[in-house]
């Protein structure tokens, strides 16, 4: 599905330059808390305001969030700053209270987007309403998942549409809370270019630390905002501590970020963009030699009874192809992406071989 007459979120007396700003505290906690984060943000020009009423935990026992109390408490931030307020939503109940409370936008979680029941319900509590409504992308990297979570809102008639990269759980601990995959993100841009895109570096990242470079690299890549997370004290937040900033260093942070202009001609770089082409065409034509051996080498397999995986060499491959990356100046964990992808494919194609 195209979706291509998307409208982009464009909320009146908001400057349409990027990065659109969505930030708040993670929670509503108390009445002050709330304020007090949308008195410092509204004073930084932050136009819209996010605090999550409902809260997923991943396990009982932790602070689920205030309810439909804090709607009232967004309430106030609008009369009293003029800033639009957003919050999450996750069952058609919440989208009946906030639309009740007359919340601004919305956007559903990761663990929500992941859910196609939940997704469906949504969109049935959402039909005929024209409000802007950003979808987190599911825990798990599935853009197909992602997609059709939005596409659910967007057969329910919802046009104002947005998708929010906020990383993708792993089992693996890295310096990550959640694994950008910048790729998948980039292939939803490429499968829906009208789509909004905004990155979520506090969830991405999961410490402070990473929100400024995660926010740069998100622009460098085009995306058109960011949802950050901030709140007054934030070492006394009731959840999420170490990823969320206080308005002031978000405002640095802001006022730091390089934006790129997305709408500069490529002309110049045409003769560039050449090279690669041919270079590219070289790289296809390898990979499908490539690929012609490793038939020849499944043949050999099949007429010997000799196994596919051959770990041994592909270990040696590896080591090898690592160390020389190294000597040429490319990272030597791409190289091995790069590589595993191939022997995973070489195997498929020794498969057919051996079956066939
Ligand atoms: O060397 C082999 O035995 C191959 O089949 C080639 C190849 C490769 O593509 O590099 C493929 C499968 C094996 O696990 C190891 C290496």
């Amino acid at each position: 599905m195209e979706m291509n007459d998307l409208q982009p979120i464009i909320l009146p007396g908001i400057p349409a330059r990027r990065p659109l700003v969505i930030a708040g505290p993670c929670s509503a906690e108390t009445e002050e808390q709330v304020l007090a984060a949308a008195r410092a943000l509204a004073a930084q020009e932050v136009k819209i305001f996010r605090a999550g009423i409902w809260k997923p935990r991943t396990k009982p026992g932790g602070f689920e969030g205030v309810g439909v109390e804090g709607l009232r408490w967004l309430q106030r931030v609008k009369a009293e700053t003029g800033m639009y307020v957003s919050t999450e939503v996750a069952t058609e109940r919440h989208v009946f209270e906030a639309l009740k409370a007359g919340v601004d936008l919305l956007w559903i979680g990761a663990r929500t987007s992941a859910n196609p029941f939940a997704m469906q319900e949504l969109a049935g509590a959402l039909r005929g309403v024209d409000i802007p409504v950003l979808v987190k992308n599911p825990v798990n990297p599935d853009l197909e998942l992602w997609i059709g979570a939005i596409e659910r809102l967007y057969n329910a008639g919802l046009r104002r549409l947005g998708a929010i990269h906020r990383g993708f759980s792993s089992y693996d601990r890295t310096i990550y809370r959640n694994q950008p995959q910048w790729h998948i993100p980039i292939e939803l841009r490429r499968r829906l270019p009208q789509l909004p895109l905004l990155c979520d570096p506090s969830h991405i990242g999961g410490k402070r630390e990473l929100i400024a470079p995660l926010s740069q690299e998100a622009m460098d890549l085009g995306f058109d905002g960011l949802i950050v997370e901030s709140h007054c004290t934030p070492d006394e937040a009731w959840s999420d501590k170490q990823q969320q900033v206080t308005p002031d260093v978000l405002c640095f942070m802001l006022h730091t970020l390089v934006v790129r202009e997305t709408t500069q001609t490529t002309e110049p770089l045409a003769e560039l963009r050449q090279q690669i082409d041919r270079l590219d065409d070289e790289l296809l034509a390898l990979m499908a030699k490539r690929m012609r051996i490793s038939r020849e080498i499944g043949q050999y397999k099949k007429e010997h009874s000799m196994p596919i995986l051959q770990a041994k060499r592909y270990d040696e491959i590896l080591n090898k192809r690592g160390a020389q990356a190294v000597e040429l100046g490319i990272n030597p964990e791409f190289v091995k992406t790069l590589l595993q992808a191939i022997h995973e494919e070489s195997v498929h194609e020794q498969v057919k071989v051996i079956n066939g």
